[in-house]
């Protein structure tokens, strides 16, 4: 297995019920030394509980759990050093700010200089140095989700764990302290798992989101690859705000048959991909895919307007094209409800899945992805490089 010294955590088959409810069913992950990977998914997909199982405060039913290249299954959870922030962030109501912080330190003994040297820095790294003599009720609620931050902070574990830290915040302070969050992370390198159900946290946050549903992984990648490059039906709609248009299509003859109006999709496409004409296939298109066209052209699909809805910055226009909605966005021009207008599809932004099963077809390799993975680089055992 693997080696000691490095912070991975591996699943290797786990299963976990609750009587005869599956939460998580053969389930396997691999979170490498000191990546940020975000647990995403639809309320009851069984993130919490993962989370819970590498805390060790849930046993698991079969499988294998390691953390350190060690077997941890009957490790109880005081002893598998992980530091831990919840969603209403468990502070004790009675002690102070600095109380709360160093409470766990000195359970276990650390000697006095370095408990305050741990102290001051994350009162000073988290902005919280006023209000140190404060208790938890003088506080707002961002004050205290950066006292829970403090806290895990200054236990200096390897592990990392978050369950929703930040769902109690307001849109602004959200922001905010997921970019304090991202910092404290590039300066402790610990392995660092996370729970969200908000799509821009896990974007922003996560080196990798693993994508979970009913207890399976359905897609673990970055997040640039799991917006443009969605493994199946599942991850293309979850990922993405309004969700992608999957409509049914086929394929024959160089063009992609929507009811009965066809577009032309790129050569590389059909010689690569689509190799034979294919009837049952699902086709997925971004809201911001659909690029409105004022005059019909070869490839442009006749839609009709449907309802408008204005988001401020931009229009969220549901159309009718052959008995199928479909939801564009547009910035500028606002089409009129029962007007008919022509749209076109980006051959370069197009999803194909197989309707049998979900899944992608894939991608031909010259489809340039729009990538930021540079941005959110995986910067794992920094040390060893
Ligand atoms: N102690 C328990 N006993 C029985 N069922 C449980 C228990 N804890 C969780 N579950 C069930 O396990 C499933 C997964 O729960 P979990 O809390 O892991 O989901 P989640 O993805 O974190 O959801 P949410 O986003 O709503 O917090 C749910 O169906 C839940 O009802």
């Amino acid at each position: 297995m693997n080696n000691k010294n490095t912070k991975e955590i591996i699943f290797e088959q786990v299963d976990k019920c609750y009587g005869k409810n599956y939460v998580i069913k053969d389930f396997n992950l691999q979170i490498k030394d000191g990546e940020r990977i975000i647990l995403l998914g639809p309320s009851g997909c069984g993130k919490s509980t993962t989370l819970r199982i590498i805390a060790g405060l849930e046993d698991i039913n079969s499988g294998n759990l390691y953390m350190s290249g060690k077997r941890v299954n009957d490790v109880p959870c005081g002893e598998r050093n992980v530091a831990m922030v919840f969603q209403n962030y468990a502070l004790y109501p009675h002690m102070t700010v600095a109380q709360n912080i160093t409470y766990g330190l000195k359970a276990h003994k650390i000697e006095k200089g370095e408990i305050k040297k741990r102290l001051d820095e994350a009162l000073e790294m988290l902005d919280l140095v006023e209000y140190a003599q404060r208790t938890p009720k003088q506080l707002s609620g961002g004050q205290r989700q950066r006292v829970a931050l403090a806290r895990a902070v200054v236990k200096r574990s390897p592990y990392f764990l978050l369950d929703e830290p930040l769902s109690n915040l307001d849109a602004q302070l959200r922001l905010h302290a997921r970019k304090e969050l991202v910092k404290i992370h590039e300066r402790y390198h610990q392995t660092l798992v996370y729970v969200t159900h908000d799509q821009i946290e896990a974007m922003t946050v996560g080196h990798r989101i693993a994508l979970l549903n009913k207890g399976e992984l359905q897609m673990i990648d970055h997040p640039s690859v799991i917006y443009n490059r969605p493994a199946n039906i599942f991850t293309a709609k979850f990922i993405g705000s309004p969700s992608m248009n999957i409509v049914d299509a086929k394929y024959g003859s160089g063009k992609l048959w929507i009811g009965k109006q066809s577009v032309h999709i790129p050569e590389i496409w059909c010689k690569q991909i689509l190799c034979a004409e294919t009837e049952n296939l699902l086709l997925g298109i971004r809201p911001e895919h659909l690029i409105f066209s004022d005059k019909q052209e070869q490839d442009t699909l006749c839609a009709t307007v449907k309802y408008v809805e204005d988001y401020g910055n931009r229009y969220g226009v549901y159309l009718e094209v052959e008995g199928i909605e479909l939801i564009a966005l547009c910035e500028d021009m606002v089409p009129q409800c029962g007007k008919n207008v022509y749209i076109n599809l980006n051959p370069e932004k197009i999803h194909l899945f197989k309707k049998e099963n979900g899944k992608s077809i894939g991608y031909p390799k010259e489809i340039p992805m729009l990538m930021s993975i540079h941005m959110n680089e995986v910067n794992v055992n920094k040390k060893e490089k």
